[in-house]
This record gives structure tokens, sequence and C-alpha cells, in this order.
């Protein structure tokens, strides 16, 4: 594994999260990360001094030596990034892609026939190790590439093999789902400030609130339901704030903001489908 050359097509949020994910694992040598774009030259020199791997624009990258690249541009570049990566690549090798809505079937269409094409969600948290990720490979992909994709994709968080179907809705929980848990200590911190709290200990008590209730779920045998009613005392402080959640409509929130993200996902591959039937 640790001689594996893998090649991220994209130098942007997303790639450096994982960059420094796997950098930070040793999972794969350093010198063997490639990164590239189009024109930003500061930005690869900043990958190059951050993390000590190489970065190149992407007609300089040694394509016959990589065996895994990784599509991290914005959705809308992808056919565009595509277009020349064919000619530069072989069906054995094999390309994960990490773009919000783009089916296997878009990437295999773009690529060759029988291309290996495993379709990747991490979310951010892929920085420190910590991101929930989903992979889904297209039907024809190898065992072994399967294999490879889980321990690489190991070295940035925990890794959930799942239906290509299932992958909005993934997206809506744990690609997006870390933006939702800011935007919640926004408000949390926002709360502080206005009732006389320095905010800055509002952030730090407030994630260590989230972490351990995470690491709780993660470690314990009672349901989510069981811990919330262990923390809720009959008439009490926790009692009153979850009826005021309630009453506001924060359960419905939660779940039409992973329901519209979801949906934006699938509306993404439809439009990029659309797209290819009018060609
Ligand atoms: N940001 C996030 O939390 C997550 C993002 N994603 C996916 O990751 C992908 C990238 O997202 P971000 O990193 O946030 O975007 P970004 O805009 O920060 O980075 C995109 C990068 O792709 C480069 N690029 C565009 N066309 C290219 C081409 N033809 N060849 C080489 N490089 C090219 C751009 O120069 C830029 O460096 C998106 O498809 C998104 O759906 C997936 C999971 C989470
Ligand atoms: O907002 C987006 O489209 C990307 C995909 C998942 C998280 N960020």
């Amino acid at each position: 594994m640790k001689e594996l050359k893998v090649a991220f097509i994209g130098a942007g949020s997303m790639a450096e999260a994982m960059i420094s994910g796997i950098v930070e694992s040793g999972t794969v040598k350093k010198e063997n990360i490639y990164v590239t774009n189009r024109s930003n030259l500061n930005r690869r020199h900043e990958l190059i001094r951050k993390y000590g791997i190489k970065a190149m624009h992407t007609e300089e990258l040694p394509y016959e030596e990589i065996d895994a690249f990784i599509l991290a541009m914005k959705p809308k570049d992808a056919e565009k990034a595509m277009k020349p990566l064919k000619e530069k690549i072989q069906p054995e090798q094999t390309i994960m892609s990490v773009l919000a809505g783009i089916s296997n079937h878009f990437i295999e269409a773009c690529l060759h026939s029988g291309q290996q094409v495993i379709r990747v969600m991490p979310n951010t948290s892929s920085m420190i190790g910590e991101s929930a990720t989903a992979l889904s490979p297209s039907p024809n992909v190898s065992m072994e590439n399967v294999w490879m994709a889980e321990e690489l994709m190991a070295a940035i968080g925990k890794v959930f093999v799942i239906k290509e179907s299932q992958m909005d809705l993934f997206t809506g929980i744990a690609g997006s789902g870390p933006a939702y848990f800011y935007y919640l200590m926004e408000s949390i911190e926002k709360t502080a400030e206005e009732n006389g709290m320095d905010p800055e200990m509002a952030r730090k008590a407030g994630a260590q609130t989230i972490l351990g209730a995470a690491k709780m779920m993660m470690s314990r045998e009672e349901t989510p339901s069981q811990l919330r009613e262990n923390v809720t005392s009959p008439n009490g402080t926790t009692a009153a704030g979850l009826e005021a959640l309630k009453f506001n409509g924060g359960g419905h929130a939660i779940s039409q903001a992973i329901l519209s993200a979801a949906e934006r996902s699938k509306e993404m591959s439809e439009q990029l489908q659309e797209a290819i039937l009018v060609k």
C-alpha cells in the first residue's frame, strides 16, 4: 500500500483534506501522492510546502505510473476534465471520484469501457482522519481494487461500503453533514455572546459537548433515545430545552436538511444525464 501512487485531479479543499489525512496516517508515502490543477501555481507550491507531496499542472502528471486517480474538481468541471484524462489512462487504472451527484455510470461513459470506477463520498473531517466516507464500486471493479480503495479511505476515517442508490442520502447525512454541526455551533456561539458569555469559551464547551455525545454514541450500547433520556430529568433543564427544540421544529429541520441535500445530489446527476442525452 505504501508504494501505491495516488493522483488527485483538482487541488481544492476536499483534495487537501484527504491529502492531509493520508499523509498524517502514513498509509501512502508522501512522495507517491500527486495533486494537479490547471493554473494556480501558488496553490501547488502551498500544497508541496505543507505536505511534502508532488504538485503539478494536470498535463505534467506521469499518468502511466499512477495506480489510482482521485477526481476532486467541482462536478460542473468533471466532463471537461475527463476528456484529456481518457487519452492518457488505461482501463485497468482505478478512478475514484469524490464528486457529489456524479454517478459511476457517467464517469464510465466519459472514460474507457471497463474502466475501474469507484464513487466515494468523504467529508472535510478527512483533514484529521475523522471522515465518514462512503464507497460504492461500479459492478465491474475487481475485489483487489475495492480493498485498495477501502484501505486508502480508512486512512481518512471510517469507511462504509454502500449501494450507489444510497449515495445521495449518504451525501445528505455525512458529506454535507459537518456543515450542519458548524451551523449549530454558530448558533451556540451567537447565543452565548448575546447573553454575555465569552464566545471562545462557548465554542470550546460546545465542541467538547458534541465530541462527548459522538463518543458516547460510538462506544455505548444505548440508543440515541436512551442516551437522551439519561440526560433528561423530569421537569428539569433538559426537558425545557428539548421542548423548545421540538416546538421550534429542530428534528424536522435536520430531516429537511438531509433530504434537501440528497435531493440536490440526485438533481445534479439527472442534469448531467440530460446533458449527455442532448449531445
Ligand atoms: N467540500 C466538501 O466538503 C466536499 C466536496 N466533495 C466534492 O469534492 C469536489 C471538490 O470540492 P472542493 O474541493 O470543495 O472544490 P474546490 O473548488 O475547492 O476545488 C476544485 C479544484 O479543482 C480544480 N480543477 C477544476 N477543473 C480541473 C481540471 N480540469 N483539472 C484539474 N483541476 C481542476 C480547481 O482548480 C480547484 O483546485 C466536488 O466535486 C465536491 O462535490 C465531496 C465531499 C465533501
Ligand atoms: O456542497 C457540496 O456540493 C459538497 C458535496 C458534499 C459536501 N460538499
